[in-house]
């Protein structure tokens, strides 16, 4: 498999077992081999996806210094604004040319979690502009309910019960950040400028474009190959976690942003685990020796995390 597939996401919602189990042959296919597919019939209205991307705009469109006041060097839980050239997805390369604003589940300041300050359970940060926080959650929540639909599917594929996953996405760690690429026009030579070439953390990515080219997928023949924007779908690829925990059954898969010839928005929702599921391959491969030892995803994320943003480590006050 060369190319990117397009996976049709309705049999998974259907009762008849045997059309969960062809999707779910299919999502599996995609993981093994190329560890990205488009997701279209996902059932995510596009008034909800285009409201998103609108209330994007809106957000980027503010003075600097009021992204400023919600940066996400104030949270210790990854969520607010991350300025523009403020993060290196890949270390070893450049700074990446994007904006990007952070949140996670939406909890309240006396949540008992929140009170106790248990890692990436924070209060999100919201600018002040009416509706927006009302309709970015309406794309979160329903990401999250296609994030979990996608994972019955693995669960079929992978040979665990259809509902194993269920219990490890009951309160999961998600991360959904809008990002804004500035045009370059021709002035960055750098094929990664935009976003360093980087494999994901978490398990799933639903990434959602706008009609701008920038993304950019490594296949396994060792070619960077384009992921076009196709009307109506999602981009959606296994992350780090998902690697793991499936013991290199599905494999992570290495993309870039070049710097778009226009101004280009999208928005990725990571889709984690909870905190305290222990990511063990043994669970779900449970007859071959794991290649990775068992981790708490929280602990497997502030890895990851320290790795990528200087803030984390350097100063923390
Ligand atoms: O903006 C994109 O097209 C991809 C972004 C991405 O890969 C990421 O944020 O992890
Ligand atoms: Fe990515």
């Amino acid at each position: 498999m060369k190319e990117i597939p397009l996976i049709s996401i309705a049999g998974l919602r259907s009762d008849d077992i045997e059309e969960r189990r062809k999707t779910a042959a299919e999502l599996g296919r995609a993981c093994r081999e190329v560890g990205f597919f488009y997701a279209v019939d996902h059932g995510i209205p596009q008034s909800v996806i285009d409201t998103a991307f609108a209330e994007s705009q809106r957000f980027f469109a503010l003075p600097v210094e009021d992204k400023q006041a919600l940066s996400i060097k104030r949270s210790p839980h990854n969520r607010g604004y991350v300025a523009m050239a403020d993060e290196k997805l890949n270390p070893e390369s450049g700074a990446d040319m994007k904006e990007a604003f952070n949140l996670g589940v939406e909890l309240p300041e006396d949540h008992p979690e929140v009170v106790a300050g248990k890692p990436f359970r924070g209060v999100n940060f919201w600018p002040e502009l009416a509706g927006w926080r009302d309709n970015l959650l309406a794309y979160f929540d329903a990401c999250l309910d296609l994030g979990r639909v996608i994972h019955r599917g693995f669960s079929l594929d992978l040979g665990v019960s259809e509902d194993f996953f269920a219990q490890h996405l009951a309160e999961p760690v998600v991360t959904m950040r809008i990002l804004r690429y500035p045009a370059s026009a021709g002035q960055s030579d750098r094929k990664d400028g935009g976003a360093g070439a980087h494999t994901d953390y978490g398990n799933l990515t639903l990434l959602a474009t706008d009609k701008v080219a920038g993304l950019e997928v490594l296949t396994r023949q060792g070619e960077w190959i384009d992921a076009p924007h196709v009307e109506g779908a999602f981009v959606c690829n296994i992350g780090d976690c998902l690697m793991r925990w499936s013991n290199d059954t599905y494999v992570s898969t290495p993309h870039r942003v070049r710097p778009p010839e226009q101004e280009r928005y999208s928005i990725a929702y990571f889709l984690e685990a909870n905190p305290d599921s222990v990511v063990d391959s043994r669970d779900i491969c449970p007859d071959e020796t794991p290649k990775y030892a068992p981790v708490t995803f929280a602990d497997y994320l502030k890895s990851r995390l320290d790795a990528t943003y200087e803030h984390r480590t350097a100063d923390n006050s």
